[in-house]
């Protein structure tokens, strides 16, 4: 939101003397929580929010003062935003950016989600499909911690948090750093991509392909987690990342179970799912995953 919105949208919250939570349902999005203080939604309604005659002057001069304060902080402290739309919180739906419709068709550009476990090993076949076949790898947990470490980024606290304890970054961060690195490489004629890690909630999913891009199928590395859990431990010894401890790592095998392999099972049922079994070396796994992606990429 841009500061003086944040001002004048304050001054009404102060006004209404009440902030309240409401759950919403979409025609795509099965549940939604939003804050009912949403101003979109507000400006749509001004009438029956904001009854002017019930005001005092002392209230209404309480409040302007307030509203110009809050501009005041808010214009001092703003930073840069690549992850825009996050300004005004708007809802999946309106993420979309072509009345209803993804930005892309699947003959437009192409994209198949990589999803596993973690330390499945995803990144490494990754590059040498990228290698062999001239793929674009967008990790999202690579666009995640690059948005982290970006110095002015508003962000960055929030990723490292939900990082650290092995939980899923809000979509909206996600889906934008997603869209905005195909758009780029779509601009220099790149139209083959492998999305790595994503998605890994529901939400995701749904949301990625109603405003991105239909996928194309989906690569699932699948994993036992005694063998993902040395695989993470080795790698810690060197990665520098800061959930490559056997802390976050169960942190996040809970959070593979139960946020991320229902997002699997999704895709299962629509037939879009190529299973990979990838507790055999580097070599043997990239050899299965050639045999079972002849003819379709
Ligand atoms: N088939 C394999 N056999 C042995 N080691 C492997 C194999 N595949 C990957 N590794 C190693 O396991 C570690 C994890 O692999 P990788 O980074 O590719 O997994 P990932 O699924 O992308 O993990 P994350 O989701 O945590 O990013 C790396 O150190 C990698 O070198
Ligand atoms: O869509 C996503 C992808 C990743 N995350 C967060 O990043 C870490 C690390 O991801 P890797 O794929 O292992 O690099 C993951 O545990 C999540 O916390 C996310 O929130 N959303």
């Amino acid at each position: 939101m841009t500061a003086p919105l944040r001002g004048i949208y304050t001054a009404r919250v102060l006004l209404q003397q009440s902030s309240r939570k409401t759950t919403f349902h979409t025609e795509k999005f099965s549940k939604q929580t939003v804050d009912e203080s949403d101003p979109k939604k507000k400006d749509r309604e001004p009438k029956k929010r904001l009854n002017r005659n019930s005001v005092s002057g002392k209230q209404v001069a309480v409040v302007g003062l307030l509203a110009l304060g809050t501009t005041i902080l808010s214009l001092l402290y703003s930073k840069s935003k690549p992850v825009e739309f996050l300004e005004e919180d708007p809802t999946p739906a309106e993420m979309t950016e072509t009345a209803g419709r993804p930005i892309f068709t699947p003959e437009e550009v192409s994209v198949i989600f990589v999803l596993g476990g973690p330390g499945a090993g995803k990144g490494t076949q990754c590059d040498n499909l990228v290698r062999d076949y001239h793929f674009v790898h967008l990790s999202a947990g690579d666009l995640l911690r690059a948005e982290q470490n970006r110095p002015d980024s508003e962000y960055g606290k929030l990723i490292k948090h939900y990082i650290t304890e092995g939980l899923i970054v809000p979509q909206e961060i996600t889906v934008k750093l997603l869209e905005n690195a195909i758009r780029d490489n779509f601009k220099e004629g790149r139209t083959k991509f492998l999305v790595d890690g994503f998605p890994r909630k529901m939400d995701q999913a749904i949301t990625f392909e109603d405003v991105i891009v239909p996928s194309k199928f989906v690569l699932f590395f699948d994993c036992p987690e005694e063998v993902m859990e040395k695989r993470l431990l080795e790698r810690g010894k060197t990665s520098g990342r800061a959930d490559d401890n056997i802390e976050s790592i169960k942190k996040r095998f809970k959070t593979f179970v139960e946020t991320s392999m229902p997002v699997i099972e999704y895709f299962e049922e629509q037939n879009k799912v190529i299973k990979i079994k990838c507790d055999k070396s580097v070599e043997e796994v990239y050899n299965d995953v050639q045999q079972q992606l002849k003819g379709k990429i």
